[in-house]
């Protein structure tokens, strides 16, 4: 049988079959000679030891597509991120920060702009147009009147995304709109693993529809772009790039160069404020980190 860890805790391999059943296997003995450690979202061949227990043994780790280091886990598809668009206005600094990450792994980001139901005037417009204009894409939704729900759906269907936010923007009710029963899975899962008892938080994937899964990511608003150099940042701004022929320097970081083409197609409306003021903000930092 071929599986998905959805977690591992205290030993055990938690692997869901992609349809209805969970499986608590072991990994006896096979990894450890090719010193690979099974991860939250391996792909996995398992065999079944107790159907009516549903326990198994874990065979095989299936190639990995990728293997994320913040959240840890393998195999994810794409990252959904979640800012409400009003109350709170959205931190554009901390999504930023959240998109240098993913660029930096290579994770498709689809950016969620939630509690549409409260906004007022053009945010959507301006919103949309600063994101988009940098090449994500956008979706504008509400948990409370529903709307732009189903092409969220759409867009999970089929892949496994990690869902990030910070707090009080509504991931919890967009989880629940899009998984009703994850409540109740979850309560399955902490019941079955009682024995691990272990208070620190790992990562979890949760089966929300046919081989579709979703994992929520803690720890959003402490995120900090670490272990990066300076001069590589401007790399994890995909829009930059377009406009570069126009920088005189190769390896111009587009800071205090006189000839830059892509401070040129900032003065001309072309690329967000935005955007290239938390670049700047960004770049400082790890300038300034260097020093020590
Ligand atoms: N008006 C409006 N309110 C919403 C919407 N979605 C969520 N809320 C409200 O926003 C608040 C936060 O929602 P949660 O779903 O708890 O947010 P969260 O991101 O999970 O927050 P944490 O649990 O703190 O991580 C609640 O009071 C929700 O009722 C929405 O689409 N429109
Ligand atoms: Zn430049």
């Amino acid at each position: 049988m071929t599986g998905k860890i959805i977690k591992g805790i205290a030993g055990f391999y938690y692997v869901h079959d992609g349809k209805s059943r969970l499986y608590e296997c072991k990994a006896k003995g096979v990894f450890r000679n090719k010193k690979i450690k099974p991860l939250v979202g391996d792909d996995v061949e398992f065999s079944v030891l107790d159907e009516e227990e549903l326990t198994g043994n874990i065979d095989r780790i299936l190639p990995r597509k990728n293997a994320l280091v913040r959240p840890a886990a393998a195999n994810v598809d794409q990252a959904m991120v979640v800012f409400s668009i009003t109350h709170p206005a959205p931190n554009l600094n901390l999504l930023d920060r959240f998109l240098v990450m993913m660029e930096r792994q290579q994770v498709p980001v689809v950016i969620c702009f939630n509690k549409v139901d409260l906004c007022e005037g053009d945010l959507m417009e301006q919103y949309g147009q600063i994101y988009r204009q940098a090449g994500y894409e956008v979706e504008f939704i509400s948990t409370v009147d529903k709307r732009g729900l189903d092409r969220v759906r759409e867009r999970l269907q089929g892949k496994t995304t990690v869902l990030a936010g910070p707090s009080g923007v509504g991931k919890s009710s967009l989880t629940n709109e899009l998984h009703p029963d994850a409540a109740m899975e979850t309560g399955d899962i902490s019941r079955k693993i009682e024995r691990g008892k272990h208070t620190t938080r790992h990562s979890q994937l949760f089966h929300i529809g046919e081989d579709t899964f979703m994992m929520d990511t803690p720890g959003f608003s402490s995120m900090y772009v670490e272990d990066l150099e300076a001069g590589e940042l401007k790399e994890y701004f995909p829009e930059f790039a377009a406009f570069e022929e126009g920088c005189k320097f190769l390896g111009c970081v587009h800071v205090g160069e006189k000839v830059c083409g892509v401070k040129e197609a900032l003065s001309q409306g072309k690329l967000a404020r935005s955007r290239y003021d938390n670049y700047l903000l960004m770049y400082q930092e790890l300038k300034n980190k260097r020093r020590y």
